[in-house]
């Protein structure tokens, strides 16, 4: 589905966190908000999850307007939010909540069809074999890749990630990155994800949102996002952070194309 955001503005009191902000990510497309800390990502990202009303304006998904929490809109948080006693399997069939309502959840009497679609969403991820498993017993990867999970068993039109890979070390964050670019493309998901790490960002984003002091200074594909756009985003962090951001990024794609070039050989 096409998100469309119109002239979208929030105010804390005196506080502008967002100025008449406004862009569009087409069907399918992983996007990626960028911005230094108060940019006003997280704001945008709760807006679009109906859990924070705008000042003024408007979110519309293929035209209708997102006024309220919608059961279509998953959302993967920094901290997973997850029950840490329960398994991936119960962690991820609470992503059903919205639909078949919180005492049938309680009660276990989810449908065949959820139960079937949480194991298919660990699948996903590539924690089938353990979704039997407490959440608490996994590594932080793991627990983020649940989260996806439960996100999926939303049936989501829209996925929201905000900081997904924030709290994990490079490697794990490099494998949550790409369980979840896999799940966008492979149900030609929209995605908008606010990301920390600007290498990850470059990696893994086909269209960049830049946010600073609330307003978009940057709206484009990877190949216009230069060290210029970056310091412009980030202000005064260090460029040489920036370079080697993109060096390792320019390393990484190289190797995913070599990859990807070994897996179409006879
Ligand atoms: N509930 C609130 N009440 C008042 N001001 C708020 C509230 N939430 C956010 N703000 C302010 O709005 C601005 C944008 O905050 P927001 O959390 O959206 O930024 P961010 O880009 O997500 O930052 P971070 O990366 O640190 O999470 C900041 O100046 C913040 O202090």
């Amino acid at each position: 589905m096409t998100l469309r955001i119109e002239k979208l503005t929030k105010q804390y009191g005196d506080m502008t966190a967002l100025s008449e902000i406004s862009f569009e990510i087409s069907d399918g497309t992983f996007a990626v908000v960028l911005g230094e800390s108060g940019a006003g990502k997280s704001t945008l990202l709760r807006i679009l999850n109906g859990l924070t009303q705008p000042t003024s304006g408007g979110v519309y998904l293929d035209g209708d307007e997102i006024t309220n929490s919608r059961s279509d809109v998953g959302m993967v948080f920094q901290q997973h939010n997850l029950v840490e006693e329960l398994s991936a399997y119960s962690n991820a069939l609470t992503g059903t909540l919205n639909r078949t309502g919180f005492f049938r959840s309680l009660l276990n009497r989810q449908s065949v069809e959820d139960r079937e679609l949480a194991l298919e969403a660990l699948e996903t991820v590539g924690l089938l074999e353990e979704a039997g498993q407490k959440v608490n017993s996994m590594s932080g990867g793991q627990q983020q890749r649940v989260g996806i999970a439960r996100a999926l068993v939303q049936r989501p039109n829209l996925l929201l990630a905000d900081e997904p890979v924030a709290s994990l070390d490079p490697s794990s964050a490099e494998t949550v990155m790409e369980y979840l670019e896999e799940t966008a493309e492979t149900r030609n998901l929209t995605t908008l994800a606010s990301l920390h790490q600007v290498n990850i960002a470059r990696e893994f984003g086909e269209q960049f949102i830049g946010l600073k002091d609330g307003d978009v200074i940057f709206d484009g594909p990877r190949e216009e996002l230069t060290t210029g756009v970056l310091e412009e985003i980030y202000g005064d962090i260090e460029t040489d952070e920036l370079r080697e951001g993109t060096e390792r990024t320019e390393t990484n794609e190289s190797r995913r194309k070599s990859n990807a070039s070994i897996g179409t050989q006879p």
